[in-house]
């Protein structure tokens, strides 16, 4: 089957070559720099550190302040490195003895203190150019109470077999694998997949780790309480667990899409190599800007030849035209954290060799996790616009609804807009009560999962892609939007009135084609396309990135412009019930409509 991934290598980094780059060689890949905001001249110096008067002192606080924010409650400082080096290039001015060292740590957990914060060191390293000077670098982590931790979402893909169960079985439960499926039995949700072993739904386990970077996850006799996990974490990682069988590509599709993961992790079995849905998955994480990291597994039963093998074609696929990715081999604690700062820049791909039996490698991994940071930036103080992915009706508690903030804050109590509806309409609901990974909490912030408990609404008044947002977003349905779009795979082509199903955050619903700015699309094509909805109106926004899938038919793209719909009289108004055959005709005009005007403008482009 063709995919983004199918081109030939060249551009990105000319296909084949060592399967081993050296992770220094990723400096200019244009990662962001973290931005100084005052002058930070006088301690500008690798020395600042030692001996800081008060004003230094208040400034290099200010500093690690703002980078705790910037990296939403930690950050990776350096010791011993100057916050610029020479424009000449020189490093002369590197490296600390060990009592400048000593000292230099003293000032740092100083601050970590003053800050209320955790200060570990990562890693340390002999100069070199002066083997009695170092420099190391440290994590520095808010300490949180109970109730809050950070929260970082990994989607986790790869073809069937590729141990995805069993990795996050091994990860979760502290306990190693038996090659036999000892692992995975851990994770089962559903009885069909328990017996075919064939992950359907889309899972969730989580990892956490305390400000000091140490795994909390005690299980008792095979259990998980995920209420302890959460109190005793600073930070919470969720696995999006999706499956690795075509025959769920609907539900890895709705993972990816719905869940708002903030990475993505691409498993791939050592000895069997770049199989079935590995090229598809990592496709899929590629067209939706997810940043992926690769784990290749079962190292210990893969004769090293075939290893070499299996890494040379990743390397190469991840080097090609259609990835553009910077892959790097993660073999030290060094190449962890070097990786890890580096990650969010997306062109980077970190890959990890490991073995859940033997547990090689494992402790890199887990490094490299703790490590993460949220890819959300802080909107806190923003209206809030919460994505439905799931709902449920518990006994005695009543309606409640799963998914995730992407922004602003929500509180207990608070009134917020749930819809739209099937009319296109958004209804006051109160929040009765929150939980953030079974853990009851008062507030959600942005770029949290939560469930909220609903007062008085049913269940089936509610479906995956509605919205609950704050009311002064004053939010529209609609019915038609235009998308632009790639097609990566149709095996004829793609006309007006081809429907398939549109998958844009938890939003998973068949839209018909109802104009476009080409006669017909075929693989490889890019347009600009008006999409009208089948069942219901929806809530969508400008620029959400979006897949277009039905059957091996799959194109992806953007939202760039929302047509909203304008339901008859807002239920926030006083309401009156439209007769049956007033409802029909309108919405039979404003289709009729909207098309024709639409279609006139696409055709206008
Ligand atoms: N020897 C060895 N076996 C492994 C390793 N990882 C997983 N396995 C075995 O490989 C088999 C498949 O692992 P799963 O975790 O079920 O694979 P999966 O990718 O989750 O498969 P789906 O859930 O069907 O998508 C199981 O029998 C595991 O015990 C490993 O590192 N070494």
């Amino acid at each position: 089957m063709a995919s983004l991934l199918d081109t030939p290598g060249g551009g990105g980094g000319g296909g084949g070559g060592s399967a081993s780059t050296s992770l220094e060689d990723g400096g200019g890949l244009g990662v962001p720099e973290v931005m100084l905001r005052p002058d930070y001249s006088s301690i500008a110096a690798s020395t600042s550190l030692i001996s800081p008067n008060e004003s230094q002192f208040e400034l290099i606080l200010q500093r690690v302040r703002d980078l705790m924010e910037e990296g939403r409650g930690e950050t990776i400082y350096d010791v011993g490195i100057p916050l610029h080096d020479g424009e000449d290039g020189t490093v002369s001015d590197r490296g600390l003895t060990e009592d400048e060292f000593q000292a230099s740590e003293a000032t740092l957990q100083s601050i970590a203190a003053t800050l209320d914060a955790e200060c570990v060191q990562l890693r340390g390293h002999a100069c070199e150019e002066n083997a009695a000077k170092k420099t190391a670098q440290f994590l520095i982590r808010r300490r949180y109470d109970e109730k809050d931790f950070m929260e970082i979402r990994i989607a986790v893909v790869g073809n069937v077999d590729a141990g995805k169960s069993t990795l996050l079985g091994v990860l979760t439960h502290g306990e190693l694998d038996n090659g036999r499926g000892f692992a995975r039995q851990k994770l089962f949700r559903h009885k069909h997949e328990a017996e075919s072993g064939r992950t359907s739904s889309v899972g969730n386990d989580i990892l956490g780790f305390d400000c000091a970077g140490q795994v909390v996850n005690k299980p008792d006799h095979g259990n998980l309480d995920w209420v302890r996990v959460c109190e005793k974490s600073a930070k919470v990682i969720t696995f999006i667990d999706l499956a690795g069988h075509e025959k769920y590509l609907k539900t890895t599709v709705f993972g990816m899409t719905g869940h708002a993961p903030d990475f993505g992790m691409l498993m791939v079995g050592a000895n069997a190599g770049i199989v079935g849905m590995t090229k598809e998955h990592l496709g899929l994480a590629l067209a939706l800007s997810v940043p992926v990291f690769v784990v290749v597994t079962k190292i210990d039963m893969c004769p090293p030849n075939v290893l070499q093998e299996t890494l040379k074609l990743l390397v190469r696929i991840l080097k090609s035209q259609g990835c553009r990715k910077f892959p790097v081999m993660v073999k030290t604690a060094d190449d962890v954290v070097l990786s890890a700062t580096k990650f969010v820049s997306e062109r980077l791909c970190p890959i990890f060799q490991v073995s859940n039996v033997s547990g090689e490698n494992l402790e890199l991994l887990k490094m490299f996790m703790n490590l993460l940071t949220n890819r959300t930036p802080n909107t806190d103080d923003e209206p809030a616009e919460f994505q439905i992915d799931d709902t449920y009706s518990v006994p005695g508690v009543g309606t409640v609804v799963s998914g995730t903030n992407l922004r602003g804050t929500i509180k207990l109590n608070d009134s917020l807009l749930l819809g739209p509806d099937p009319l296109g309409h958004f209804n006051p609901i109160s929040v009765k009560s929150i939980h953030r990974k079974r853990m009851p909490v008062t507030e959600v912030r942005s770029g949290q999962t939560a469930s909220f408990a609903l007062k008085k609404i049913k269940r089936s008044q509610i479906r995956k892609g509605m919205v609950m947002v704050a009311p002064e977003l004053k939010p529209q349905s609609c019915w038609e939007f235009e998308g632009e779009i790639l097609v990566l795979h149709h095996p004829t082509t793609i006309a007006t009135r081809y429907q398939a199903m549109v998958h844009c955050g938890s939003i998973r619903q068949t839209a018909s084609i109802i104009g476009m700015n080409a006669n017909c699309l075929r693989t490889g094509d890019k347009a600009q396309v008006h999409f009208r909805f089948v069942k219901h109106p929806e809530f969508l926004k400008q620029n959400q990135r979006l897949v277009f899938r039905e059957g091996r038919t799959k194109a992806v793209g953007n939202v760039v412009k929302v047509i909203p719909h304008a339901p008859a009289g807002q239920s926030n108004l006083p309401k009156h019930k439209p007769n049956k055959m007033t409802r029909n005709e309108q919405r039979n005009r404003s289709m009729a409509g909207g098309a024709a005007a639409n279609n006139k403008e696409i055709a206008a482009k």
